[in-house]
């Protein structure tokens, strides 16, 4: 086969994208608060309007940072980012759920989720979507570029200027699929099914009104960033 090798400019727009994932963690790990203990539906629920709050101020931060998404149409950069962050948030959440754990505690964080006040009816979408994320075992430089790419979607709503996304997105995905085959030889179709996890994210991501107004308690409070980004009150 022959031999597959990034360019230097592939591999500097991969470090730029790496530097600013990394760069731009969660402040503190939700993983651990929750191994910590069972909290009732109410405060389960004001932790993920903390922790998505502080998420969508994270990714607009590793977004300006994703070489060329400044010269885009500034409200065309609005529209990508309202376009994504739920999916950014599910596809981070996927990354924190697979993450190695010591023995026993994957199972502890599942139950904790499992009785946080999700309605029941998004359970299984939902962790069939994290276990099929942790099948992957993606390395931090393909989270960090596939974030890039669903941030990157031409097709969100009103974007205006389409091409000018698609190009961008293009590229990402060039830099993607050497990227898979580097990393994953024995893999023939890792770049595909890496791709297939997007459309099973957009699927997921469109009950999250619902699962935020059907959270099992009463009176849903939201931040004012969040009311704007979720659709939601
Ligand atoms: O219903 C949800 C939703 C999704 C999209 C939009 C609106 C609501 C919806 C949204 C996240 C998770 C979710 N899946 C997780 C997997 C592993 C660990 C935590 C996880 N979480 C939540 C969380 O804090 N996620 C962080 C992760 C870092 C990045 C910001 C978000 C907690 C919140 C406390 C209660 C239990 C789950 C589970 C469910």
């Amino acid at each position: 086969r022959e031999k597959v090798e990034m360019t230097k400019e592939q591999r500097a727009l991969m470090k730029a994208i790496v530097d600013a994932y990394n760069r731009h963690q969660i402040p503190q790990d939700v993983a651990k608060k929750l191994l910590q203990e069972q909290y009732s539906a109410e405060e389960n629920f004001l932790l993920l309007t903390e922790m998505a709050t502080s998420q969508v101020q994270v990714l607009v931060e590793f977004t300006k940072n994703i070489p060329g998404f400044l010269s885009l149409d500034r409200e065309d950069q609005i529209a990508l980012l309202k376009g994504s962050t739920v999916e950014a948030m599910f596809l981070r959440s996927a990354q924190v759920f697979s993450r190695k754990m010591p023995n026993g505690h994957t199972v502890v964080l599942e139950e904790r989720i499992r009785k946080s006040g999700i309605p029941d009816e998004f359970m299984t979408p939902m962790f069939n979507f994290y276990k099929s994320i942790g099948e992957l075992h993606m390395v931090q430089e393909e989270q960090a570029i596939l974030t890039a790419i669903t941030i990157l979607m031409p097709d969100r709503p009103y974007v205006k200027d389409h091409q000018a996304v698609e190009r961008l997105q293009e590229t990402m995905l060039n830099v993607l699929r050497k990227l898979c085959v580097l990393q994953h030889p024995q893999e023939q179709q890792y770049f595909a099914r890496l791709l297939g996890r997007l459309t099973e994210l957009r699927t997921l991501s469109h009950y999250h009104a619902e699962m935020l107004t059907s959270w099992k308690m009463n009176d849903h409070k939201f931040t004012p960033l969040l009311c704007e980004i979720w659709d939601v009150q």
